[in-house]
């Protein structure tokens, strides 16, 4: 468990959480700019002394302002990445590497050389100077840099902020490998919410220093309330499981929590019972009042609305519709909202006319 309660002003700013994150896997820390999400980082790693902060790392007090403690960033242990890596440029790859690793007592290290390496793909870089790497390259050596300090906590701040969409895709990859590879708790700071999508486990928005809401990455992302349900790329990441595969159409059949109906989506094959993180974005779910067969569409199921809200454009509004235990959401125009008489309780169809599946 990882639990940053933080009070600090920084002028007219002021920050006040209290986070509790779980232990492990990647915690995202997600809000507009100025929301204080680096500010929680730079705490986090000591580089900031909040005068009124309590900071525990699995088990392990950094801060304590009650008691007096205030552990010094260099005996934190936990890497940091930032939006830039910020490599030795007088040192190779395999010199920038290995600074790192040969600090940590061959006992306590974590994450071997030729591991941190093979995770992020960088084996045919070791030899190269630093100064000739695409910014992708040098992220993903900054990466494995701060793993080989085998952190107890592994901080990143916008890690991809600096790169073009191409390599952004190139990356996600590599740290959707971290999570699955490693038992290294992560704090991950976005604006971006396919990063998060993609990534997270647990989620937290922050709006102006403050938490408005904090939990499991799924319904988190189903709060009607929550400033992201709103945004133009508003969506809910499900956790499915493969019902089988149709090798002539190519169509991937997937089982939602609860849901009556399969999810079919064009894919390569995937053997039966194998779980896929899928994300469904409100714009691309439209309601039906009958099931509407002689379509092209072809995801449908049968749903109760739950709850009707407003999204940021005035002409639409948000649904969030249940199918058995998976909750979509949906954005529709308020003038078809009207025609169909959509109110909480309306038994209806949704159709679904695209799906990410994101891993
Ligand atoms: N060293 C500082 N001195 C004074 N004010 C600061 C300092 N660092 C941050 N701030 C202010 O604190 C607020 C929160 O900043 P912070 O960098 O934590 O936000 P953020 O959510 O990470 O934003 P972004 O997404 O733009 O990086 C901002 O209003 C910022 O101007």
């Amino acid at each position: 468990m990882i639990r940053a309660r933080i009070d600090m002003t920084y002028g007219a700013f002021s920050l006040d959480v209290d986070l509790q994150l779980p232990g492990r896997g990647v915690s995202a820390l997600f809000g507009d700019s100025g929301s204080g999400k680096t500010t929680c980082l730079r705490c986090l790693a000591g580089l900031v002394k909040a005068p009124d902060a309590c900071i525990e790392v699995n088990g392990e007090v950094w801060q304590d302002s009650a008691r007096g403690i205030f552990l010094a960033p260099h005996k934190r242990a936990l890497g940091y990445v930032f939006q830039e890596a910020s490599l030795f440029e007088h040192l190779s790859v395999r010199g920038n590497l290995e600074y790192g690793w040969r600090r940590i007592k061959p006992g306590q290290r974590k994450v071997a050389l030729d591991q941190a390496c093979d995770l992020l793909g960088i084996e045919h870089l070791l030899e190269r100077q630093t100064a000739n790497l695409s910014g992708g390259e040098r992220q993903r050596v900054g990466i494995a840099r701060a793993l080989l300090t085998s952190p107890g906590l592994l901080l990143m701040d916008e890690p991809l902020a600096a790169l073009d969409s191409r390599r952004k895709a190139e990356i996600l990859p590599y740290l959707e490998r971290l999570h699955d590879e490693l038992d290294i708790p992560v704090v991950y700071v976005s604006h971006a919410q396919d990063e998060v999508a993609r990534l997270a486990d647990h989620l937290v928005v922050l709006q102006h220093g403050r938490v408005l809401g904090s939990g499991p990455l799924g319904p988190t992302l189903e709060r009607l309330d929550l400033p992201m349900a709103r945004e133009a790329d508003a969506g809910v990441v499900v956790q499915a499981t493969v019902r089988g595969y149709d090798p002539v159409y190519q169509l991937l059949s997937l089982q939602l929590p609860g849901a009556v109906e399969p999810l079919r989506v064009a894919h390569t094959p995937r053997a039966v019972g194998d779980r896929l993180r899928v994300k469904i974005q409100a714009r691309d779910v439209s309601l039906s009042l009958s099931p509407d067969e002689a379509s092209s569409i072809l995801n449908r199921f049968a749903v109760t609305v739950e709850q009707v809200s407003t999204a940021h454009n005035p002409a639409h509004v948000q649904l969030s519709l249940r199918a058995g235990e998976t909750l979509i959401l949906a954005r529709i125009t308020r003038y078809s909202a009207d025609q169909l008489g959509v109110v909480a309780g309306l038994q209806a169809w949704a159709q679904i006319k695209a799906v990410a599946v994101l891993a």
